[in-house]
């Protein structure tokens, strides 16, 4: 029985007969810099515990550097003898060469059934297509590691099939890994290529080297000091290409909260980071990754002026809300996707038009704050900011679910100023 996925089956089938010969952008692979590859630095790892203190530091400043400059490196001498992986190299093939109805079949060698994927079920265009099959196996799927059935690492067989459709269709389509670090094994057949500032640069294999590179929840955890660089496969020419990866991940409920102040990130769990991932590939054929979860720092000196109108006399009672006022008025609430103002002062009489103006705030992290959007569903009084994806909304909501000043402009039809504030000493950071 054949072992190969029916690929170009499947292909014609999403495609139709616009490929080849489709240029619009979605279509279009782009294109390789520097082909001939680069060598990513080598790291021996012997020197972090051969009890050099010397050697250590100048080893943990190698990866340092080299995690910041390319979000890649390379490991040598890291303790595990060549034969390991040329014996995991041999049951990969033998689990690849299984024939394609047993791969994709109920249970398969005692693995869960979602563990096996060949090609891109979600793609739209070539460029979304990733011509290779992939076991995908948790820990705690490994019989002598069943007792970590919390731990959500993962090792991944990759097998990247010949090319079929000429190099419009990659190996793996571009992606930057879910993991905290990833490690890679590879053949010495080469394709892996990563994303320097917007270019995509061959990385050349390395015989003795395991390949590590940064993932999402180390940038999020570092506050994006270290990157989680995109990277992608090129289909080998008239060859076949293994790799494995070994992705050290958190836990589900595992709080990621970055270190430094500001903020760049908004603490999630590594729960919510994944849901949100497959949503967004289930809806936009791409994850959003990290970007959807930018928290922003909000500091300085804030002021908000909350008060009722006569609707009659248009007489208005003004409170001011910041500073020192702000606990005889309210406090600001955050919660994963919001800063709300809430008083209990703010409206007693239901008869009186409720207005607020704000001032002094400044959004950290490039922010702005921009189209609001309109929800009735909140009840309390009070105002809310909130962060929809990349926008931020400047909400006023009222106790009677209305909105008042949606853009933040203020009650007197100032713009704001957009100016630091500091509640406590403390920054306080909402998404
Ligand atoms: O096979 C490779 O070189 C890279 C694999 C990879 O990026 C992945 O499995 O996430
Ligand atoms: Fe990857």
């Amino acid at each position: 029985m054949a072992s190969q996925p029916p690929f170009e089956t499947n292909f014609s089938s999403i495609f139709g007969s616009s490929f080849p010969g489709s240029t619009s952008d979605n279509n279009t692979v782009e294109p390789t810099v520097q082909a001939a590859g680069i060598k990513l630095p080598v790291i021996n790892l012997s020197h972090l515990t051969n009890g050099d203190e010397v050697k250590r530091k100048r080893c943990v400043r190698q990866m340092v550097e080299a995690a910041k400059e390319w979000g890649f490196f390379q490991i040598v001498n890291y303790g595990i003898p060549k034969e390991v992986f040329e014996m995991m190299f041999l049951e990969e093939k033998k689990l690849f060469d299984r024939s394609f109805s047993e791969k994709v079949g109920e249970k398969f060698s005692d693995l869960s059934k979602n563990c096996y994927r060949w090609g891109n079920p979600s793609a739209t265009s070539p460029a979304q297509y990733s011509l290779s099959e992939a076991f995908h196996i948790t820990l705690a799927e490994i019989s002598s590691f069943s007792y970590e059935r919390n731990n959500l690492s993962f090792l991944r067989f990759n097998k990247y099939h010949p090319r079929v459709f000429g190099s419009e269709v990659l190996g793996l389509v571009p992606h930057t890994d879910t993991s905290f670090i990833t490690i890679l094994f590879q053949d010495q057949i080469g394709g892996l290529e990563l994303n320097k500032n917007g270019q995509w640069i061959g990385v050349k294999p390395c015989s003795e080297a395991l390949t590590v590179n940064i993932g999402d929840m180390f940038q999020a955890l570092s506050n994006g000091v270290y990157q989680s660089v995109r990277h992608r496969v090129i289909s080998p020419v008239n060859v076949e290409r293994l790799s494995i990866a070994f992705f050290v991940c958190p836990y589900l409920e595992t709080e990621i909260e970055c270190f430094g102040n500001p903020k760049k990130y908004r603490r999630f769990s590594f729960r919510e980071y994944k849901e949100q991932n497959e949503r967004d590939v289930k809806e936009t054929g791409d994850k959003v990754g990290l970007s959807s979860h930018i928290g922003t720092t909000v500091q300085g000196n804030y002021k908000a002026i909350i008060g009722t109108e006569n609707p009659t006399t248009r007489r208005r009672r003004k409170r001011t809300v910041g500073d020192d006022s702000r606990s005889r008025f309210g406090d600001f609430v955050e919660d994963h996707t919001s800063l709300s103002f809430i008083s209990s002062d703010l409206i007693d009489h239901t008869n009186q038009k409720p207005w607020i103006s704000l001032s002094g705030f400044e959004f950290i992290n490039q922010m702005s704050p921009a189209g609001a959007e309109a929800s009735s569903s909140r009840k309390g009084k009070g105002i809310r900011l909130k962060h929809h994806r990349h926008d931020f909304s400047f909400l006023s909501v009222l106790d009677n679910g209305r909105i008042e000043d949606n853009d933040g402009r203020g009650g007197q039809g100032r713009d704001p100023v957009w100016r630091c504030y500091q509640v406590d000493g403390q920054n306080r950071t909402c998404s």
